[in-house]
């Protein structure tokens, strides 16, 4: 490792231990922290199973910078290059469009074979793998309606197509050693103010209770419920909002889904974390942007980012969320966007792991909120660049934006011949 970083860190190290913070153990703590990388990134929501098929589902990607992934075996190579260059050991999440078959597969028959290749990947990577039932992008989802539908039979493909995907997540948990997350988002919603706010809600209670009916093993896979507050097309009303799943969830023992794009623009969800986990095991986040809607923008270093990860560090809450992150920018390489959001997700946890939190809550205790503010601020400041820069050479991963270079090599190399 380079001299100047290990010089950096030792001074670093001073200043932080003054206040009683332990570098080395923090890294140790930080290693540990997994983020799922959502592959959606890599190919602007497309998957393979039906290539010509609309994005669907009142989500929207823009940008037609070239290169996207157009083969699973593209997808892994992309993945495998970003993931070389984000410190620590992560998890990727699986889409059910992304089944890797020659196969004609719909998505109600789809199975574990489909993800052979998939789960080879991971084993030799050392990676986990989530996973997503894909209720969008499908003739049968043509009218913004899966879970909820009103009419039985698309309904019952839509049950069986999230049937089988559990069956997916528990055998990806089973042959990885470690449970699959199994999300599950629909896009069900009304354009105009719906008559009836009633029965659409009805029927995907009933739809998920069928779902769930088969107990699984929480060892190899977790199921997962994610709100949303609007989406292009179901602007009025969406049939899973957050009170739909935070009671669905907290009486079903579901986890639930918090995706920072997903609430009204200056409701956040970094506020939502204590509360919810009060009352429920575990919690799944979708680490977005939202930039005056569900834009799913590139996580940045924002307020919002630092404040998610102060709160899972500061009530000791990271043992019970699972970090996922969910962005998609066709406008900028697409392996770039995947290291600069979980790099700043993961940088953020350090910042807020070196923070001094047990002086700082002894301050607000006491009711001096001068000092709260005084020492919040000034610890914005303090060296930790050089922590994240060592935490980078030390676990083999370029320092600062070296990284970029790599990226535009692979660009040139790889992504211009696609
Ligand atoms: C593709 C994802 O499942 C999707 O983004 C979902 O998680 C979501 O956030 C929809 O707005
Ligand atoms: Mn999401």
């Amino acid at each position: 490792m380079d001299q100047s970083i290990i010089n950096s860190y030792n001074e670093a190290k001073k200043l932080y231990a003054a206040h009683g913070i332990q570098t080395d153990e923090v890294l140790e703590k930080l290693a540990q922290i997994k983020v799922s990388l959502h592959c959606w990134q890599g190919d602007d929501v497309r998957g393979f199973l039906f290539k010509d098929k609309e994005l669907s589902g009142g989500i929207a990607v823009t940008g037609s910078y070239p290169g996207r992934a157009g083969t699973p075996d593209e997808l892994r190579q992309d993945l495998e290059k970003a993931l070389s260059l984000i410190p620590g050991k992560h998890k990727v999440n699986l889409h059910a469009i992304y089944a890797d078959t020659k196969e004609q597969v719909d998505l109600d028959e789809l199975a574990p074979r489909h993800f052979k290749n998939w789960v080879e990947w991971a084993k030799e990577q050392g990676l986990g793998l989530d996973f997503n039932p894909t209720c969008f992008s499908h003739p049968k989802a043509a009218d913004g309606f899966t879970l909820s539908h009103a009419d039985e039979e698309i309904r019952s493909f839509w049950i069986k197509h999230c049937k089988a995907s559990r069956s997916i997540a528990e055998h990806f948990g089973r042959e990885l050693g470690q449970p699959c997350v199994t999300n599950f988002w629909v896009p069900d919603g009304y354009k105009d103010t719906p008559v009836d706010r009633l029965a659409p809600r009805m029927r995907l209670k009933e739809s998920l209770d069928e779902i769930f009916s088969e107990e699984m093993d929480p060892q190899y896979t977790i199921d997962a419920v994610e709100s949303k507050l609007f989406g292009i097309g179901s602007e009025s009303y969406v049939v899973g909002s957050h009170e739909f799943y935070m009671g669905y969830g907290l009486t079903r023992g579901k986890a639930i889904c918090l995706d920072a794009g997903h609430f009204h623009p200056t409701e956040v969800i970094s506020n939502k974390l204590s509360s919810i986990l009060m009352f429920s095991e575990q919690l799944l986040l979708h680490v977005s942007r939202p930039v005056r809607w569900d834009s799913d923008h590139v996580v940045t270093m924002d307020d919002e980012l630092l404040e998610i990860a102060r709160e899972l560090v500061r009530g000791d809450l990271l043992p019970r969320t699972h970090i996922g992150l969910d962005f998609f920018d066709g406008s900028i390489n697409h392996l770039a966007a995947w290291v600069i959001g979980t790099r700043n997700t993961i940088k953020a946890l350090l910042r807020a792991m070196l923070e001094p939190v047990e002086e700082l809550r002894a301050i607000e205790r006491a009711g001096d909120y001068t000092s709260r503010l005084a020492l919040v601020e000034e610890f914005k400041s303090y060296p930790f660049g050089a922590v994240w820069d060592y935490y980078c050479a030390s676990q083999g991963t370029p320092v600062r934006e070296g990284w970029l270079a790599e990226v535009k090599r692979y660009e040139q190399d790889v992504l211009a011949l696609r």
